[in-house]
């Protein structure tokens, strides 16, 4: 049995009898293909990226695997639909708190219609796409103190500004309530996410580094969805307890077109730009600690 996805944070959802993607409780996420060709542009993606050789087996681990098509009953009622069926990559969270970041400095690319341009660039620009080269088009909390998500608002999440998305980026590792919105967001999870050797910093210098190369595809108007559990953080008990499990996984390939041997500019310098909003956080929360640590030292 096929059901709403319970932690997708943008992109079309399947509700009030929508078409949008749907999950089955063994991993598995059924993205229907869209129309205007977006949709078999996407599963062509995924079929060269799957069969491609030249692409480096430590960088597949940030793409969701892919399982072909399949027609399935759609969440429109309109009958069986075509989907592309991939791994659920947030299902093996309990209470995953989840981030989509749309990368890059532009979202349309040569030889969109005149209309799709217009639309792109107007978004591009009220957002902070073309001011940092990224932005955030939705994300979702498990607040353990509620014992509940909290979700953020679209409206408000696309009316972010650079200070709006470095906020949500402290939010997105805190432990205060989330729904209150005058309280500063202490950062708590931000060593465990962020940092360290498998978290989600290395993991995007991971991808830049092939990003720095790669000439293979250009990833327009795609996303780095991060993911991580804060249950485990609090329930910590010495080494061996389960680790935050951050996560980085590019999705949504509709608009990804070819290479050819040239860098994507456009991708790379918003993930060099995304990378330095997760630096300065991690900066500024070593600093906090480093002053905790003198006026302990120091008797006060
Ligand atoms: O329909 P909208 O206005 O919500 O736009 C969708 C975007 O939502 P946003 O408002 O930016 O959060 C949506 O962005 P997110 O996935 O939410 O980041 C996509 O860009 C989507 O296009 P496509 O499926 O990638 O071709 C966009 O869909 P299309 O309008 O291109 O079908
Ligand atoms: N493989 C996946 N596993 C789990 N969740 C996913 C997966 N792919 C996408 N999602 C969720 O769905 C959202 C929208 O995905 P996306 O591919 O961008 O769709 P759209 O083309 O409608 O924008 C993402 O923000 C994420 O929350």
């Amino acid at each position: 049995m096929l059901k709403v996805p319970e932690h997708q944070v943008a992109g079309h959802i399947a509700s009030d009898g929508k078409l949008g993607p749907l999950v089955d409780d063994q991993g598995r996420f059924f993205k229907p293909l869209q129309g205007d060709s977006r949709g078999e542009h996407e599963a062509k993606f995924y079929e060269s990226f799957t069969s491609n050789k030249k692409v480096p087996d430590h960088i597949r681990r940030y793409f969701p695997v892919y399982h072909g098509t399949q027609l399935v009953e759609a969440s429109d009622g309109s009958g069986k639909l075509p989907h592309l069926v991939l791994d659920d990559v947030v299902s093996g969270y309990s209470n995953p708190s989840v981030m989509d970041v749309k990368i890059g400095s532009r979202t349309w690319y040569p030889d969109v219609s005149e209309e799709y341009f217009k639309k792109c660039i107007k978004k591009d620009r009220q957002t902070t796409t073309v001011s940092l080269g990224f932005r955030v088009s939705g994300f979702k909390i498990f607040d353990h103190q509620e014992s509940s998500f909290w979700r953020a608002e679209k409206k408000l999440v696309l009316g972010y500004n650079a200070d709006g998305a470095r906020l949500a980026l402290r939010k997105f590792v805190s432990s205060n309530s989330p729904a209150d919105s005058n309280l500063t967001p202490n950062c708590a999870f931000a060593l465990e996410v962020y940092g360290g050797s498998n978290g989600i910093l290395a993991q995007l210098v991971e991808l830049k580094d092939w990003f720095e190369t790669q000439t293979l595809y250009h990833f327009n108007s795609c996303s780095i969805l991060m993911i991580y559990e804060n249950e485990s953080i609090l329930m910590k008990e010495g080494d061996d307890a389960p680790a935050a499990r951050a996560q980085v996984k590019l999705v949504d390939f509709a608009h990804v077109l070819d290479g050819n041997g040239v860098i994507d500019h456009n991708f790379l310098g918003g993930l060099c730009s995304f990378i330095k909003f997760i630096k300065d956080i991690l900066q500024s929360v070593d600093k906090r600690d480093e002053t905790d640590t003198s006026l302990l030292e120091n008797g006060r």
